[in-house]
């Protein structure tokens, strides 16, 4: 299955949380309307603020007009809604069927996409000399053989809601069925009013986004919006243009730097996926063409020595150890010395996460970065806090916590598939800004996938089934 295809059907569990809530909110104080048949929708002249009734004689009403969403304001939704598929995403792949574009029943909904622009390559990325693991592959030449752009699958949007067999049970206008004309199907939609926006807080912060997240996400959805009639789709596409808009700046790739070996150390609570990442990591950098070596930090506990020579293996990199109990800062000096010799691209340094005890970890963790800076000054280039998603608000304390004991300057969440606590990412990306260069999505050596934000936010809102 592809890294999409994982995320997608696993990121469900949060989804279908979001999802439903949304769904709650809109049935539960809206009014069932009638939609035109897209064909002979006409384009709809902009809602007066007149027009906006209040919110009780909507509700009461069911004033169900056709096409009076047509002065919603849905270009940004419609960006994270109508994402396509990037040409560039499969490099090496047979091309993927051009995603159809979605009938639109607001004209200037398609006017809107069209004048989308592409997105263009960081252009840090794009001069980087060699491909880098979980970079998104429109940002740079990826080689045929790199796992995770190979493995990204473009998102299979579903068919927009007027495409629903349409049922004629529901009924039609008095003027279409005069006319012989079939109507759209009906939809639900509420007045967005005070209500609704507490409500869409309230679920928010269920859905771990945080309260100021939360708060801010809502406020911005509603901005310019109140009064306005808008059905659990259009709430799912704004909710998904916000969340796009917030993880858009800290979908980074890991950087990689000239620098031999370009030390990467990977800190994180026992159990967040740390070893598995460095597997996972290690696999497509050396499919690369990366030379690794990886350092087996945790010299306390013989089961994660053990557990990462596995991985190791699988990636068909070599994993220095040390005796239990020894010393982490002096395997990693060998490490670093080794890594040197063997003229290694990348040395990752797998490390403790006992936060039981913070003052030894810090002078842990502080040790090692001391001896590795008397083989290179500049190292570690990279500190990779590993997240376990499943510990929904649990993640935000301790991005807290890492930071104090080192110098965190990227994370890589786990565990995305099979939790329904996807949104604590958006919370991440909002309180701490940090680069998410990478996301877990399984137990395999290739379930490691590009964070991709709009993917994301449809897969989180339930846009992307
Ligand atoms: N479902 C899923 N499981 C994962 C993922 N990443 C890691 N795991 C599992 O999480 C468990 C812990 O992963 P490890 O890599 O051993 O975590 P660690 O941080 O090295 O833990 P310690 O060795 O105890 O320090 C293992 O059972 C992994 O298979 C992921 O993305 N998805």
């Amino acid at each position: 299955m592809s890294f999409f295809g994982k995320l997608k059907s696993k990121l469900f569990k949060s989804s279908s949380k979001l999802e439903e809530g949304l769904d709650a909110i809109v049935d539960e104080g809206g009014a069932v309307e009638e939609r035109a048949p897209e064909t002979e929708r006409a384009p709809e002249p902009p809602e007066s603020p007149a027009a906006d009734e209040t919110q009780a004689d909507a509700a009461a009403a069911g004033d169900g007009a056709p096409g009076e969403d047509a002065g919603a304001p849905e270009t940004e939704a419609d960006r994270a809604a109508d994402v396509a598929p990037e040409p560039a995403r499969e490099p090496s792949a047979a091309p993927e069927p051009e995603q159809e574009p979605e009938p639109e029943p607001e004209p200037e909904k398609g006017a809107a996409a069209e004048s989308r622009p592409e997105p263009t390559p960081a252009p840090e990325a794009a001069a980087k000399p060699a491909p880098e693991p979980a970079r998104r592959p429109e940002a740079e030449a990826a080689p045929a053989s790199q796992p995770a752009a190979e493995t990204l699958k473009p998102l299979d949007m579903p068919p927009p809601d007027i495409a629903d067999p349409a049922p004629e049970a529901q009924g039609g206008g008095v003027l279409s069925r005069l006319f012989g004309r079939k109507t759209g199907p009906a939809e639900v939609k509420r007045v967005l009013d005070d209500d609704m926006v507490e409500s869409l807080e309230e679920l928010l912060i269920s859905a771990d986004m945080g309260v100021e997240t939360a708060l801010r996400v809502t406020a911005n959805m509603a901005e310019g919006r109140m009064g306005r009639r808008l059905s659990a789709r259009e709430i799912k596409e704004l909710l998904a243009s916000e969340i796009a808009r917030i993880m858009e700046p800290v979908a980074k790739p890991l950087p990689l730097y000239p620098t031999k070996p370009q030390v990467v150390l990977v800190v994180g609570v026992n159990g967040s996926g740390k070893t598995t990442t460095i597997g996972k990591l290690a696999s497509q950098f050396r499919a690369a063409g990366k030379k690794v070596v990886i350092a087996a930090g945790d010299t306390f506990r013989a089961a994660a020595v053990e557990q990462l020579q596995i991985w190791g293996d699988r990636a068909g990199v070599p994993v220095l150890t040390a005796p239990e109990g020894s010393d982490p800062a002096s395997l990693a000096f060998d490490a670093m010395t080794k890594a040197q010799a063997d003229g290694a691209d990348l040395l990752m340094i797998d490390t403790a996460g006992r936060l039981q005890n913070r003052a030894d970890l810090m002078e842990e963790l502080a040790k090692i970065v001391r001896v590795i800076r008397k083989k290179d000054p500049d190292a570690p280039h990279n500190t990779l806090l590993v997240l376990d998603a499943t510990t929904g608000q649990n993640a935000l304390s301790q991005v807290e916590t890492f930071q104090k004991l080192a110098d965190v300057s990227g994370l890589v969440m786990t565990k995305l598939d099979g939790t329904a606590k996807g949104g604590v990412l958006v919370a991440l990306a909002d309180r701490f800004g940090l680069p998410i260069h990478a996301i877990g999505v399984g137990e395999q050596i290739d379930d490691l996938a590009p964070f991709d934000p709009e993917e994301f936010a449809a897969a989180l809102t339930g846009l992307a089934r």
